[in-house]
């Protein structure tokens, strides 16, 4: 036996041989003819055709559809087959157990389809980077093999391949849990995303509240609209208004109904804009892009005055643009600029993946570039304000149950004259233990709002008072001005 196979291996090595000689010193006319009957007598031989599905595509950019598919297709028909599974512990609906079972790595498995025997392998390779010792890293591509015998190619490459599609989009559909992204550096990382806000729950008046579900929902079904008119499937939404107003809620009942992932986006965190396109081009459709309290997170208001200021107090010299842009690197660790951020809401990569909505937030409206939020960028502007009766109303439904009571009237009145957010709102209804009683948590929160009202009127007071005073003061000096005979 083990001289049969020293044989057979001495045999390749020649054969091996004899082809690269001929392949390099034979005229090109005759390398293609041998090349048609080597492929033609390797057919015979081997009679299967393989397709990989890598998992990146384009420069390793982007997360393949395709690989997703088969993955999310493989895990739910591989678990009963393989004998190497990889676990993951996610939380799918309507499944009894925490776990997802999927292929392990140089794992196959065999299916059938209409009766045609087709094997599914997971692969992976290795490549070292090495620049130098201290600093090498590697590099894994991880992709999907699908063997079958070439007499089945159309089968396969028409009806198998969409069926394994169609399915897994069944099966994503079936388990869809949301997801919340935050990033780090390129990469984004997720939890399951499981916040109970919806627009149900959400207290604001209820017109305002049917606007935005209907904006929501034209949305969602605009697909050959938004074709249609030539524009990118996405759509921006300013949420502003004071702390507690319900702006992050509003987010999350945005992603419950859309059924939309949520990427949280950290601004901070990513180094520049090159960085920043790469997280937008690794998010996935379907998702909601969020950048709270845009505001604060990055100077980006202060960049464009700031620069201004500069290049005005340096006119005429030679150093001006470099200056600028060292002195922009030193202020903040990220580099992220404002015209890198447009870039990503309305650019040419903001296209990328369709269906796709992005959410600021903010409690200062006034302070942002209007660049960044005019409209087509920021759509829809929705303020957020303090919680009106209305809203109120939606809060006693969801933490007492109450639909009316003797103390709405004088709970409606008292909301008219302080300014009380629904966070604090929500706070003073909430039965603080077991046994509290309904008009209890509704009396805490008249004493609430009377506390806030005398505070509010002493501050008006005062307000009045200061300004009673300037006005004074300005007209005393005035009348000094007169009397000098600095007026005529
Ligand atoms: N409009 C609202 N409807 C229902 N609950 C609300 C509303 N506003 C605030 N709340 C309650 O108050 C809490 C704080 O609200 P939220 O975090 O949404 O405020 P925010 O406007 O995002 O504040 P900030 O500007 O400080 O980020 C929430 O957990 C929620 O329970
Ligand atoms: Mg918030």
């Amino acid at each position: 036996m083990y001289k049969m196979w020293t044989q057979a291996g001495s045999l390749m090595a020649s054969t091996m041989f004899i082809y690269t000689m001929f392949m390099r010193f034979f005229p090109s006319p005759l390398q293609a003819r041998v090349r048609r009957y080597t492929n033609k007598f390797t057919s015979f031989v081997y009679p299967y055709i393989r397709i990989r599905f890598h998992e990146f595509t384009g420069e390793r950019l982007m997360k393949s559809e395709a690989y997703n598919a088969i993955q999310t297709y493989l895990s739910e028909h591989s678990s009963q087959r393989a004998s190497k599974l990889k676990a993951e512990a996610i939380k799918v609906k309507d499944t009894r157990t925490p776990l997802m079972l999927s292929m392990d790595d140089n794992e196959e498995i065999i299916e059938e389809f209409q009766g045609v025997k087709v094997w599914w392998g997971s692969y992976k390779t290795t490549s070292k980077t090495q620049s130098f010792p201290w600093n090498s890293s590697s590099d894994e591509k991880r992709y999907y093999k699908l063997t079958f015998h070439k007499h089945y190619r159309s089968l396969i490459t028409d009806s198998y391949l969409k069926h394994v599609l169609e399915e897994a989009k069944a099966i994503e559909m079936k388990n869809r849990q949301l997801k919340l992204y935050t990033n780090s550096k390129t990469r984004w990382s997720h939890v399951v995303f499981e916040h109970p806000a919806t627009f149900e729950t959400l207290a604001m008046k209820p017109k305002e509240k049917e606007c935005i579900i209907n904006d929501l929902v034209k949305f969602k079904s605009g697909k050959t609209y938004y074709a249609k008119i030539g524009k990118a499937w996405k759509r921006g939404y300013l949420l502003y208004g004071p702390p507690g107003t319900g702006k992050s809620t509003m987010v999350a009942a945005m992603a419950n109904f859309m059924n939309y992932d949520v990427y949280d986006l950290e601004l901070t965190a990513v180094k520049d804009n090159s960085d920043l396109r790469k997280l937008l081009i690794n998010t996935s459709s379907k998702s909601i892009m969020v950048i709270e309290d845009i505001d604060c997170s990055l100077d980006l208001t202060g960049q464009r005055k700031k620069r201004k200021e500069k290049v005005e107090g340096r006119e005429g010299k030679d150093s001006r643009k470099r200056g600028d842009e060292d002195d922009d690197d030193d202020d903040r660790g990220s580099k992220v600029t404002l015209s890198g951020l447009l870039n990503v809401i309305d650019g040419i990569w903001s296209a990328c993946g369709g269906e796709r909505i992005m959410v600021f937030t903010t409690n200062f409206v006034e302070k942002l570039d209007p660049a960044l939020i005019r409209r087509g960028r920021m759509d829809k502007h929705i303020e957020l304000s303090y919680c009106c009766y209305e809203a109120f109303k939606v809060l006693a439904q969801n933490y007492l149950g109450l639909e009316s009571h003797q103390l709405f009237p004088k709970i409606e009145k008292l909301l008219e004259e302080t300014k009380m957010t629904p966070a604090d709102v929500a706070e003073n209804l909430m039965p603080k233990s077991l046994d509290e009683e309904v008009d209890t948590c509704l009396h805490n929160l008249i004493q609430a709002l009377e506390r806030s009202k005398v505070d509010l009127e002493k501050k008006k007071a005062e307000t009045e008072r200061k300004q009673s005073n300037v006005q004074k003061t300005s007209e005393n000096h005035g009348e000094g001005m007169e009397e000098n005979g600095v007026i005529n």
